[in-house]
């Protein structure tokens, strides 16, 4: 058998993310009483927070914007020489705008967008969290105690990204920075939405078709709980508080993850992940593609409810959902 090039290992993980928010202060409060999350710093518009078992000083930047949406994405390399690697692929596909000194958290950075235009970066320098006094545990392997505010999740999972061409944005992600096709979904060879990882997850990022073609636009952003009964404490808790349950807790077929859709008040969709479905230890997996009629029913929601029209449709910033049929 006849195997591709030696895998690009240059990208370590999706560190953090920046949500934009018109309410600001209602998204904080959201991840922090419901979500369990901790407030870390505050800068400007900005407020940064992080999970209980996360080590780095933070995960989720929540900027106030006119409209909700994706701010960027922050991915650490594997090393300092990795980061040089993969700036120059960037720059070489014509998409890297230049670097910044870094921001509350990590060090220097070079910044650039998808070919749809998702901001991102790359960076190294990372600072770890230093747990204040009561903040810290017996549990040697925890950054910091079990939150007692909502239910807590553990650690930020992955992003979803709507695209007006899936397949671009996947072609740069693999070929520029070395993520691995987990899964597709594909309609006569076009790829109307892919899943990819540099980790043994299914995806740290995904990319799906935006119906209307608009560009650069959030999905979902994804936080991990690792226990499906934490979501169904979560979506008692959001529905006594009148926040939004898009999907109910449900089995994904495509990640076989167990998941839950919510709208946090800025109106990102946000997921849960009970766990994350199957793991991929295999150097050679093939990406598994589904076709698009193998997907209603068993791809989308292997068990649980059926998606809504808004799943596919709608993502941030809102723009004019024209229901298309799928
Ligand atoms: O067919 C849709 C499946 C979607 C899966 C995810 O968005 C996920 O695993 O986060
Ligand atoms: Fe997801």
């Amino acid at each position: 058998m006849t195997y591709g090039k030696e895998p690009i290992m240059d990208i370590a993980q999706l560190a953090h993310v920046e949500l934009f928010s018109p309410k600001p202060e209602k998204t904080v409060d959201f991840f922090k009483k419901f979500l369990g999350m901790t407030e870390t710093a505050r800068s400007g518009q900005s407020v940064y927070l992080r999970a209980y078992e996360e080590m780095y000083h933070n995960s989720l930047k929540i900027t106030e914007s006119k409209e909700a949406g994706l701010g960027h994405a922050g991915w650490r390399t594997t090393s300092p020489q990795a980061l040089q690697r993969r700036v120059e692929e960037v720059k070489a596909a014509g998409l890297g705008k230049g670097w910044i000194d870094g921001d509350i958290g990590h060090g220097e950075a070079f910044q650039f967008t998808t070919p749809d235009g998702h901001n991102m970066e790359l960076f190294f320098d990372v600072d770890y969290y230093k747990p204040q006094d009561h903040e810290k545990t017996k549990l040697l392997n925890r950054a910091t105690k079990r939150p007692s505010q909502g239910v807590p999740v553990r650690r930020l999972d992955h992003l979803n990204l709507m695209s007006s061409n899936p397949g671009k944005d996947n072609q740069f992600m693999t070929d520029a920075l070395g993520f691995r096709v987990r899964e597709q979904i594909q309609d006569n060879g076009n790829v109307v939405a892919s899943w990819i990882s540099v980790s043994n997850l299914v995806h740290e990022v995904a990319f799906m078709q935006e119906p209307q073609q608009e560009k650069g636009k959030l999905h979902h952003l994804c936080y991990w709980y690792g226990i499906p009964q934490n979501l169904y404490e979560l979506a008692d808790l959001l529905k006594d508080h009148d926040h939004f349950i898009e999907v109910p807790p449900n089995k994904h077929g495509i990640s076989q993850a167990f998941c839950m859709y919510v709208h946090e008040p800025g109106g990102n969709r946000i997921e849960l992940f009970g766990d994350s479905g199957y793991l991929i230890l295999d150097p050679t997996f093939e990406p598994v593609i589904w076709e698009m009629e193998d997907v209603p029913g068993n791809g989308d929601t292997w068990i649980g409810s059926e998606f809504p029209e808004s799943w596919w449709t709608q993502g941030t910033p809102i723009t004019s959902p024209k229901i298309v049929n799928r």
